[in-house]
Parts: structure tokens; C-alpha cells; sequence
């Protein structure tokens, strides 16, 4: 996959359909409007290509509130990547393109430096000054400028229209299991395992540790069964998210106990899939009581992973 990261590096694109939105955690709807870019472009001997910010346009506007994303940029690219597209155009939400007329967006963008010959978006998609653009506009402006135009109907899941704004509600939540039906797969946090208190070993329980992005969406603190891959071998674990009041007053970090495993991690890149929130994190009188708590939950997540053959 070429990714393009500013408009002034975009130049020799051959003929494209491209799939529009912001994608933000690759949902199942996203993932069938890139899909079908794909097909589509496959069909018609053109190149697939994803267009979207790298930054969520709403967080240029005042007064509003920030969006946290559900996915870190590397990751949304590795998933589109994953799914067969050709041309990745992830570009700054600027105050240009803000002020850019919907008609302008189509005509210099799109067609002017995509080369675009046929576009895919969701039946909501708004674009252009004032989100003036729709897909009524794409669908009047397609006529004279001969490109095609596939709209997505809402993507449901058991009857409920999935979107990255359910996903982040469902995240915030702790509901896991909603979040993987939604996802089309697992909720994970990725990143390099950071230094501790090094308390862990002494209770019996060594964790890796992944600080946690505050621009991002994080599961409630809680305790979580987990699968966490190391290098491209997943193994059955048992995850805490939180503060550890226990122990003192920490920022909230992502900390995982992987079972049957004895490795020095520090400074390598772990992902640890979410499955299912087991309990809300306690404050226990004693550290000889939540090392009693833990025992326990590694009982339950254990026979959770036999069950489930993780
Ligand atoms: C499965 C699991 C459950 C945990 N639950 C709690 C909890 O409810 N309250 C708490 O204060 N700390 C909890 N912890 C965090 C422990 O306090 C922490 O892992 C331990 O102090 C080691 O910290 P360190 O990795 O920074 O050395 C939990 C850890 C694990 C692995
Ligand atoms: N079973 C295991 N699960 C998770 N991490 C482990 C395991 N065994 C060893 N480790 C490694 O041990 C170290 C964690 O030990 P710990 O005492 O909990 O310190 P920390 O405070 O850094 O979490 C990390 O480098 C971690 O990668």
C-alpha cells in the first residue's frame, strides 16, 4: 500500500475508486465499504484508495468536544492495508480544506489529484465548508463529471446500526464483548512494554505494563480476560486497567499477566486483545488480599481461555 500523508506529496495516481469517511476503528460497516472499493476497483482494473484525515475534523471546530480515537494511526493503516487497498491518503484536517467548497473538495481533490473514477462512502458522509456536501451533491456532481457513485447503506448488527460513536460508547463502558460483534473483531491496546513497580514478580503475578493515551478511548478501569500477542504468538492472559489504588497512586496504565509465561518484555511491542470485563478494580486493604483476588481471577480467566480454546 503507497500512503500519501499531505496533498502536496500526491502525484502520479493512476485511475482510482476511492472509499471516503474518517474509519475510525474499521468497524464492520467501514470494513465493507473498503471491501467493496476493493472488488470494485479490482473489477474495473483501477486502484483501491482510502481518503481520510489523520486528525478528526470536529476536533478543528471550537466549542465542541474533543474526539477520542478508537484506533492509533499505525494501526488503522496496518488494518487497511490488511484488507487490500492500494492508495492510503491520510491527510491534515487543515483550515483550508475546512473552508474548502464541497464542489472544490470534488473537483481539485478527488478528481484533480486522486484521479478518481468512481467513489464509495456511507449514506451519512458529509464533506466540504459547513459540511455542505452530501451524497445527494456527489450523486448530481457525478452527472457532469462522469464518476460513479456507490452509496453504503447503515451496516446493522442484531438490528443496530454500528458506528464508531457505539464503538467508543461500548468501549467506555468495558462492554468487550459488544465492541468484538461490532469490530468484526477484538478491542486491543498496542504499544512497548514500559517499567513498572516492579512489584508484580513479588506477588506472584509479573505484568507487562502499556501506558494508555489520554487522546484516546480506554475501557474502565477493571480487570479484563485478555489474549496477548508477542511476537505473532497470541497466549491466554488476564489484564488490569487502572490506577492499582492498592498499591498507591498511579496513572492508569494497561498492565497484563500472560499465563504459562516467563519473558523479559521490556521495550517490546505487545497487543493485548480485549474478550471479556470479569470485575471493576478495588482498592483491597491489603496487598495479601488482592494477591488472594488475582488468584481467583486467574482461575476464572483460565477456564474462560480452556473454554474458549484461546
Ligand atoms: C489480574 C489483575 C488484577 C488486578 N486488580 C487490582 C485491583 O483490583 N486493585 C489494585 O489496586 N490493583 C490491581 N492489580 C494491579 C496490581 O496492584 C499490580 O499488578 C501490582 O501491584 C504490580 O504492579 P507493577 O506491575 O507496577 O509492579 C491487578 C493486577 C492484575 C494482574
Ligand atoms: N507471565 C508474565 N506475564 C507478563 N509479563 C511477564 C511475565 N513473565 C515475565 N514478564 C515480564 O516481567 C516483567 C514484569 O515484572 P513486574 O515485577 O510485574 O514488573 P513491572 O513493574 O515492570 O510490571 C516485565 O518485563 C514483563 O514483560
Amino acid at each position: 500500500m503507497l500512503v500519501f500523508n499531505s496533498l502536496e506529496e500526491i502525484k502520479d495516481i493512476k485511475p482510482t475508486v476511492v472509499a471516503l469517511g474518517n474509519f475510525d476503528g474499521i468497524h464492520l460497516g467501514h470494513q465493507a465499504i473498503i471491501k467493496k472499493a476493493v472488488n470494485d476497483a479490482t473489477g474495473e482494473g483501477y486502484k483501491s484508495a482510502v481518503f481520510t484525515f489523520e486528525n478528526h475534523p470536529r476536533n478543528l471546530l471550537k466549542n465542541t468536544a474533543p474526539v477520542k480515537n478508537i484506533l492509533y494511526p499505525e494501526d488503522k493503516m496496518r488494518i487497511i492495508e490488511s484488507l487490500g487497498i492500494d492508495y492510503m491518503f491520510n491527510i491534515p484536517f487543515t483550515e483550508d480544506i475546512m473552508k474548502m467548497e464541497a464542489e472544490d473538495f470534488i473537483d481539485e481533490i478527488l478528481l484533480g489529484k486522486l484521479n478518481m473514477k468512481e467513489v464509495l462512502c456511507g449514506f451519512n458522509y458529509h464533506f466540504g465548508y459547513k459540511a455542505r456536501g452530501n451524497v445527494n451533491l456527489l450523486l448530481e456532481e457525478s452527472m457532469k463529471k462522469d464518476f460513479g457513485v456507490h452509496v453504503a447503506e447503515p451496516f446493522k448488527v442484531d438490528g443496530q446500526v454500528v458506528s464508531s460513536s457505539l464503538i467508543r460508547e461500548k468501549i467506555s463502558e468495558g462492554d468487550m464483548v459488544a465492541c468484538s460483534k461490532y469490530l468484526g473483531r477484538n478491542y486491543a491496546i498496542a504499544g512497548e512494554v514500559v517499567v513498572g513497580n516492579r512489584l508484580g514478580r513479588k506477588i506472584g503475578f509479573p505484568t507487562s505494563n502499556l501506558n494508555i493515551d489520554e487522546g484516546m478511548v480506554s475501557p474502565p478501569n477493571g480487570v479484563y480476560i485478555t489474549k496477548c500477542t508477542y511476537n505473532g504468538v497470541a497466549y491466554p492472559s488476564i489484564t488490569n486497567v487502572g490506577h492499582k489504588p492498592t498499591i498507591g497512586v498511579y496513572a492508569k496504565n494497561v498492565e497484563t499477566h500472560i499465563f504459562n509465561f516467563d519473558k523479559e518484555l521490556y521495550g517490546k511491542m505487545i497487543k493485548v486483545e480485549f474478550l471479556e470485563k470479569l470485575r471493576d478494580e478495588k482498592k483491597f486493604d491489603s496487598v495479601e488480599e488482592l494477591s488472594k483476588e488475582i488468584t481467583a481471577n486467574c482461575i476464572t480467566a483460565k477456564a474462560y481461555h480452556r473454554q474458549h480454546s484461546v
